[in-house]
């Protein structure tokens, strides 16, 4: 197996500039991202079974219907009004409203267009242990670090929308169990993943004034990275290298 990730030396250059600290945002990116996972190469490239695809989804389940709790003990954060009112709109696009369909939904559509059954899907019993852990532990992150820290953590927003169009264009070409009706998610957050990346850089660049602050602004988006790519890893090993945990989900087809 070739492993993507670039080798890269950390930047030496001192975090005294938002501008500074921003090209280091840039640099964990461009290194730690999952688009540079090996499971998304297979994924995007076509190189997976149906069934591979169905536990990628099935777990990817749990990190979505998470973000909105997530989002809402951001919001809970929040002292300021202005604020809060800007981070409300997150989690009204993953839970929608009464009569329109939001991310959640949009998700489940995929999940049900791979054959998979809804409640066993929202049960979240068949996922892996390292998605729930993963994902808790970005839950706990925002709840147990200062504001700044919350914020930075979601930036992993700004390296997403390249990763969906790819995933887009790669799983719609390779896959004939694929149509673009099941693929509308992606589609919505290419609109609103810019949108939210672009708040969460403009606030940390003005809100993180020394180098410390900067630097745990860093940290707050490395660490993200890692709640990231261990969940690309637990699918990797599960399911391309057949070591399916007790009790984790078990395709019906290879
Ligand atoms: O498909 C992906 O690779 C991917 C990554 C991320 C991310 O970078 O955290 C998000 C999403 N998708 C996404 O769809 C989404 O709504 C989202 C919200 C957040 C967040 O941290 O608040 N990340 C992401």
């Amino acid at each position: 197996m070739t492993h993507q990730t670039p080798i890269l030396a950390e930047p030496d250059e001192p975090l005294d500039s938002a501008d500074a600290m921003e090209r280091r945002l840039r640099w964990i990116g461009a290194t730690r991202y999952h688009s540079l996972h090996p499971f998304h190469r297979l994924l995007h490239g076509g190189q997976l079974t149906k069934g591979q695809v169905q536990a990628w989804a099935l777990n990817r389940y749990y990190y979505q219907s998470s973000i909105p709790i997530k989002d809402a003990v951001v919001l809970s954060r929040f002292r300021d009004r202005q604020l809060r009112l800007e981070w409300r709109h997150r989690i009204e696009d993953h839970d929608g409203h009464f009569d329109t369909e939001g991310g959640i939904e949009r998700w489940l559509k995929l999940t049900d267009g791979l054959g998979l059954d809804r409640d066993y899907v929202e049960s979240t019993k068949g996922i892996l242990a390292a998605t729930r852990f993963a994902v808790d532990a970005y839950v706990h992150f925002v709840r147990d670090r200062t504001p700044l820290e919350a914020i930075a953590s979601s930036l992993t927003e700004l390296f997403a929308p390249s990763l969906h169009e790819e995933r887009i264009s790669g799983m719609l070409k390779h896959y004939d169990f694929i149509d673009p009706s099941i693929m509308t998610y992606f589609q919505r957050r290419l609109d609103q993943a810019p949108r939210d990346a672009d708040f969460a850089l403009r606030y940390v660049r003005e809100h993180a004034r020394t180098p410390e602050e900067r630097q745990a602004v860093c940290d707050a988006l490395t660490f993200k990275t890692d709640c990231l790519w261990v969940q690309q890893d637990a699918l990797y090993h599960a399911y391309v290298n057949g070591h399916v945990p007790p009790g984790a989900f078990r395709p019906e087809q290879p």
